[in-house]
């Protein structure tokens, strides 16, 4: 009789806190039981990982797929092809945006904005389970009574949609946000519980670089990078974390890059300020070099494949961010996989030429692909190549700590029997050649034309993706019919707090 409807043998299960050789079981798309050995007679099939390591599905909390409102032209991808990417590299679950509908309003605006977001998903082939976070565009009204609304709205957001954390810009021509803006929301999200992600530039830095620059004609991609220094993600980091914790509410730091934001972070979390932050493999793997024309005079314009906001940074930023990652500053590695086509003559990255604009870096839309290749990049150039302690360590970053922070833990980003869904990736045994994989765009599944990481080599790639105990990657091949991704609803992670005079006594906050 069989109990299981898989069962994974002779693997070694890594969490984020256990690294032992254990067999799995796997009924109705749940983890059932870890033992020391099942009984292979017990289940219908049966997975050999021969000495492999056996981690969590990876969860990957910051993905662009096409939006309602665009960021700065058209991404490429649907949610369909970014989950087919996502479970290429080992990713098991995404958490994209949708973004607010500027044309709705009224309570229910946000909570309906992200209702229809969802419909237009359901009806393509998801290849893993999505959860959404959501862009905040505008607030209705720049006044105090501004949060009202918005308070109301991210309470129904929260209790119709699941979604518990909503991203705001620093930076970005029609997206920064006033200090104004920000504590409007910041106060809404406190009041339900909801986490605060920040997008940290200084905008108006920004943009004064980008008008010396361009006054100086110096407008090719790599100048992009010469007018974001790192003191300007430094500036606005220091500065959100002013506000936030002026409002005691949780934030979290995407895409960091930059040293001073590193050290203003650290600080407030040494300080017991609820601050979070998130790295990608981008700022680790790639440099500042990589935005310069790749083929000499042949395209002057090729480093726009690389242009993505904050830039890539010079060699020794790297050392700095792998010791963020390892000693927890940082509390997880996403993508921030947003996807521009660079060969069409008219889409992607060359929309910077579209009506007279010229090609000047500061209309090349911003972001790069990355979806796929994050697992295989973490757990190769993070954990063996030792910039990542352990491999628990991998686990924890890239797995389970998105998912404790973004409310679905432990259903995903774990392998707890009884309550985690049975998302599982099987590696190569170690030093297995079949593992050793050079990077090239046709295996990564997407729709975009290029990858940054073309030609690199990794020494191991995940061999089975499990999405819900069904196999939908294999030994390099995607087996589309398993493809049967769902929305999921977050938990908020903190408490709502609604208190007025103590929070904000100065002298008791600088105390702390
Ligand atoms: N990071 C980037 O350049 N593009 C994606 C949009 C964003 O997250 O800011
Ligand atoms: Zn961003």
């Amino acid at each position: 009789m069989s109990i299981y409807d898989l069962v994974i043998k002779n693997g070694f299960v890594c969490t984020a806190s256990d690294f032992y050789p254990a067999d799995i079981g796997i009924c109705e798309g749940k983890i059932t039981t870890i033992a020391g050995s099942i009984d292979s007679e017990l289940s219908k099939e049966v997975i050999d990982a021969e000495g492999g390591v056996i981690t969590p599905g990876g969860v990957d909390a910051h993905v662009h797929v096409e939006e309602p409102v665009k960021l700065m032209g058209d991404v490429i991808d649907t949610m369909s092809t970014v989950t087919r990417s996502a479970v290429a590299g080992g990713t098991t679950t995404v958490i994209a945006f949708a973004s607010q509908d500027a044309n709705l309003k009224g309570p229910k605006a946000l909570s309906d904005s992200v209702g229809k977001t969802i419909e237009s998903y359901e009806k393509e082939t998801l290849y893993c389970d999505y959860g959404l976070h959501l862009i905040l565009v505008k607030l209705e009204q720049e006044t105090l009574n501004a949060c009202g609304a918005l308070d109301e709205q991210l309470c129904n957001l929260y209790k119709d949609q699941g979604v518990s954390s909503v991203k705001i810009f620093m930076t970005y021509p029609g997206l920064q946000m006033s200090d104004y803006s920000i504590l409007n929301t910041m106060y809404a999200t406190r009041k339900n519980g909801i986490t605060t992600m920040v997008h940290a530039e200084n905008g108006d830095i920004v943009k004064w670089m980008t008008d010396s620059l361009e006054n100086q004609g110096l407008i090719e991609p790599y100048y992009h990078g010469v007018s974001r220094p790192t003191i300007v993600e430094g500036e606005a980091t220091n500065r959100a974390i002013a506000l936030s914790t002026m409002m005691n509410t949780p934030v979290l730091f995407v895409h960091v890059s930059s040293p001073e934001a590193v050290e203003a972070i650290r600080k407030a979390q040494t300080k017991g300020i609820k601050v979070f932050a998130e790295t990608c493999p981008q700022y680790v793997v790639l440099s500042h070099e990589d935005t310069k024309c790749h083929h000499g005079d042949t395209d002057r314009f090729e480093g726009a494949k690389n242009i993505c906001s904050p830039p890539l940074r010079e060699d020794q930023v790297k050392e700095c961010l792998w010791r963020a990652m390892d000693n927890g500053t940082f509390t997880i590695v996403s993508s921030d996989h947003c996807a521009y086509l660079y060969s069409s003559e008219h889409r992607g990255k060359h929309n910077a030429f579209d009506q007279g604009k010229g090609g000047k870096f500061r209309y090349i839309p911003n972001g790069m692909p990355g979806v796929c290749t994050r697992m295989p990049l973490g757990f190769d150039h993070g954990y063996l190549n030792k910039n990542i302690s352990s491999l628990m360590k991998f686990v924890e970053l890239h797995c389970t700590n998105p998912a404790k922070l973004y409310g679905c833990y432990p259903q995903k980003g774990a392998l707890l029997p009884g309550s985690s869904d049975a998302d599982i990736l099987i590696w190569y045994p170690n030093k297995d050649e079949r593992g050793r994989t050079k990077i090239n765009n046709e295996m990564l599944h997407h729709s975009c034309d290029y990858t940054p990481y073309e030609g690199l080599e990794v020494k191991n790639w995940p061999r089975y993706t499990l999405v819900r105990g069904k196999i939908v990657f294999k030994e390099g091949r995607l087996i589309s019919g398993h493809a049967s991704g769902q929305y999921i609803k977050r938990k908020a992670i903190s408490d709502p707090t609604d208190k007025w005079v103590n929070e904000w006594r100065p002298a008791y906050n600088l105390s702390k």
